[in-house]
């Protein structure tokens, strides 16, 4: 696409996208249209406001492919709003930040046989602010107000994303090990009577907290949401079945332990299944929730696997 001398038809290409996906080819065309090559590599941090290594979004990018790790040393060195040369015998590197206020989200590898010109590389980091702002926007609007855990709006997405395979999945430390995605629901105990003793504003309260409870007690690359009022929902990743079993188990003893402000105790009742490739969000959905009625009914305070409760169904009816 052109764009005249100061990039406008760029920007309204860049700030027009609603979709994470789409702003992402968005910048990548943008700049193949402003740098005229091949050569460079953008990697972003897709957490944006967690500290998480940065991953290549250009994946047919010409330059030698960097593993997160080996991108975040680079963004280490990155002070935002200024561009970082290096030259060798062969060519030159020029690393641009991407930057939202203080904020570094990414970097920009151009490697070039001649140094960019200064016009080309301040065009760049504006496209690139530009990005980062958009990025900032759209991550915001993915987000509960109340708990800051993703919203029910990101949920199903996220879970086709993930079903589908067109997730971005950052890598695990050890990436030899296969580890299967699960879907968890988590629903806080008794909680009407919380609002009815204590009111709501103890309530949300008692909400936030026990967000933070899921937040702490999953990986940076697992998703936790909030899908309802006082309902949860945990997409992440585990080896096995009793690994999944034994890490929600974990989550409801912390929550059940938690000294939490003016309320005594509280509990979480959870339900849980793998994902498949063949499911829908709806069909995902509804065994989780299954599951989880099975937790309410048989006493709450409880985690329900969806695997182990169709087996004990299956074994009732052969006998
Ligand atoms: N404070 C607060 N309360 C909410 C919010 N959303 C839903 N609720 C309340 O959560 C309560 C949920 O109650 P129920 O669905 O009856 O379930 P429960 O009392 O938790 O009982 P069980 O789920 O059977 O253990 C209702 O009183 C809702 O008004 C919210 O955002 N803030």
């Amino acid at each position: 696409m052109q764009a005249n001398s100061c990039g406008h038809e760029w920007v309204v290409e860049l700030t027009c996208q609603e979709d994470e996906s789409h702003l992402d080819s968005a910048l990548i065309g943008v700049l193949g249209d402003l740098l005229s090559v091949d050569n460079f590599a953008i990697y972003i941090n897709k957490h944006v406001t967690l500290q998480a290594p940065p991953i290549l979004i250009n994946t047919h990018s010409n330059l030698t492919y960097l593993e997160p790790s080996q991108a975040q040393l680079i963004l280490n060195k990155a002070t935002p709003s200024k561009t970082r040369v290096i030259h060798t015998t062969d060519d030159v590197t020029t690393y641009i930040p991407v930057n939202h206020s203080d904020t570094i989200l990414g970097v920009l590898i151009i490697k070039t046989k001649q140094l960019i010109t200064d016009r080309i590389s301040a065009l760049a980091m504006y496209i690139l602010n530009v990005y980062a702002n958009q990025l900032w926007i759209l991550h915001k609007s993915r987000l509960d107000p109340l708990t800051g855990l993703l919203n029910r709006q990101t949920f199903d997405k996220k879970v086709m994303e993930i079903v589908t395979g067109n997730g971005f999945l950052l890598p695990r430390e050890q990436a030899d090990t296969k580890r299967c995605w699960y879907l968890a629901i988590v629903d806080i105990d008794l909680f009407k009577n919380v609002n009815d003793t204590f009111g709501h504003v103890v309530g949300d309260g008692v909400i936030a907290q026990v967000a933070k409870l899921i937040k702490n007690n999953f990986r940076i690359e697992d998703y936790a949401f909030r899908y309802g009022g006082e309902e949860f929902a945990i997409v992440f990743q585990s080896q096995t079945n009793t690994d999944a079993f034994n890490a929600l188990t974990r989550l409801r003893q912390r929550v059940a332990s938690h000294d939490f402000e003016h309320i005594q105790q509280l509990t979480i009742s959870i339900g849980f299944l793998e994902l498949q490739s063949a499911d829908t969000v709806s069909s995902i959905v509804n065994q989780a929730d299954m599951a989880l009625y099975h937790s309410k009914k048989t006493g709450r305070n409880k985690v329900t696997s969806c695997h182990e409760l169709t087996l004990s169904k299956e074994v009732r009816i052969s006998q």
